[in-house]
């Protein structure tokens, strides 16, 4: 009942608010139109009892044998998966709906989470992958002008589950001491506390191949651009068009905008699409994307990396960064819990520049496992990790993090130009001087 009213209230402040906006500019009144304030309507949407008088309804067993009391919003069942803490403040959508997270639970140390909705714009793919969201605090109502509906509504639908009331700082303290991981969250009251350690117990996350669950079945061809309004860099004055072959390990959206933005038509391709079908496309370069889980357990993908480079310049992003890594004779290894938000800072070692970056990776590439002409050029200046690596002589780049962010901050973007200009100097060239000429010769030679 007490929801209810409240309800209301909100409901009648909003109509108020609109109207006296109505007398303002239209300028300024665009935006206001459609702002809304819910109050989660999840329980109708699932059924449950209503916050946040609702009694604990769900665990999180993880596998060092700690079980957490929660209270569940979005789905119910069983879910097995690796914890992992993420700490942006903002960008829950984002998060939500980018791939790399397949198999994982997302801890969000933000404590609020919910405050701002769900909203049309923000997707990063066509569905949520990870296995569920762990939060301290579920925002009781929402207030965003872009909001369209309650974060627990679009979980539900979605078939995640997440949940709050947990106390999110004791998890990640015993994640950065201990290490990542292996979790089971459940609402299902007839299985013991002993079940699902055993069930946290006897999954795995390293060794699985995770990047053919989430990449698209068949090619398509992708133009949109950053929407001009959010487009902070390029404002559409790139006229130059680069044809791009995109691999979708698990790619996400913003990358495909960026690239846009900086004039590239792009092919999208599944993750088993053949490097030779990609070289018969004739693209000016290459993107191998983002994507989930272990790096070393997909040496399909790695062949296929072998197979493209040196013969067109290629540009990879995190899955994409390690599997370049691998496909160069290095190796990749699994850190102890990653590097997952928005506030990462990265040196720039040819320019000395340090950026703040989006980050979100659970593996990397070990530097001194690479082979001589390959060059480190950026590092992770919280734990002096490999952040990027070049090989010039290829035309080879990668990053270890996010240059699209979404979300995240903005100062690592100018990677997409680098990529474009490498592809630009590479058509420039004259016949007998590019790439594919002298990967010829040298097959011709061996
Ligand atoms: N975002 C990504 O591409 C993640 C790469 C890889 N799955 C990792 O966890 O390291």
């Amino acid at each position: 009942m007490a929801t209810k009213a409240f309800g209301f209230l909100l409901s009648d402040l909003t109509t108020r608010f609109d109207s006296k906006l109505s007398s303002s500019s239209p300028k300024l009144r665009a935006p206001f139109l459609r702002c809304s304030l819910h109050v989660s309507s999840h329980a109708a949407a699932t059924g449950k009892e209503q916050r946040p008088w609702k009694n604990s309804d769900a665990r999180l067993v993880l596998e060092d044998g700690s079980i957490w009391k929660a209270k569940s919003f979005g789905a119910s069942g069983t879910q097995v998966g690796e914890v992992v803490f993420n700490t942006s403040l903002t960008g829950y959508q984002e998060i939500l709906t980018d791939p790399s997270y397949a198999g994982q639970f997302v801890l969000m140390t933000n404590p609020h989470i919910g405050n701002t909705g769900i909203n049309f714009d923000d997707e990063e793919s066509r569905q949520c992958f990870l296995a569920g969201l762990v939060i301290r605090s579920l925002s009781i109502s929402t207030s965003n002008w872009r909001c369209a509906e309650p974060l627990g509504d679009y979980l539900a639908k979605r078939n995640i589950m997440g949940i709050y009331d947990v106390d999110t700082r004791a998890i990640t303290r015993r994640l950065r001491q201990d290490g990542s991981l292996i979790g089971v969250l459940s609402t299902d009251n007839s299985k013991t506390d002993e079940e699902l350690l055993q069930m946290s117990r006897s999954w795995d996350i390293v060794g699985i191949d995770l990047i053919s669950g989430v990449s698209c079945k068949s090619p398509y061809e992708w133009v949109d651009q950053t929407a001009q309004e959010w487009d902070f860099n390029t404002n559409g004055s790139h006229r130059e068009t680069f044809r791009i072959v995109a691999y979708d390990f698990g790619i996400k959206l913003n990358i495909l905008r960026r690239l846009a933005s900086y004039g590239c038509k792009i092919t999208v391709v599944p993750s088993t699409w053949p490097a030779s079908e990609t070289l018969k496309l004739k693209p000016d370069g290459v993107l191998f994307s983002n994507g989930p889980g272990d790096p070393s357990a997909v040496p399909y993908a790695v062949e296929t990396v072998k197979n493209i480079l040196g013969k067109v310049p290629v540009f990879g992003i995190c899955m994409g960064h390690q599997l370049l890594g691998q496909a160069l004779g290095g190796k990749t290894f699994k850190m102890k819990f990653g590097h997952h938000g928005g506030n990462h800072p990265v040196r720039n070692l040819q320019t000395g520049h340090v950026e703040i970056s989006a980050q979100n990776h659970n593996y990397a590439v070990d530097p001194a496992s690479l082979p001589e002409g390959v060059k480190v050029t950026h590092i992770n200046l919280n734990d002096g990790s490999c952040a990027g690596l070049a090989f010039p002589a290829q035309k080879i780049m990668s990053l270890q993090y996010h240059p699209e962010a979404s979300p995240g901050p903005h100062d690592s973007d100018y990677a997409f130009k680098q990529f474009v200009e490498l592809m630009n100097q590479e058509k420039n060239k004259k016949p007998h001087e590019n790439l594919h000429h002298l990967s010829t010769m040298h097959a011709m030679d061996s």
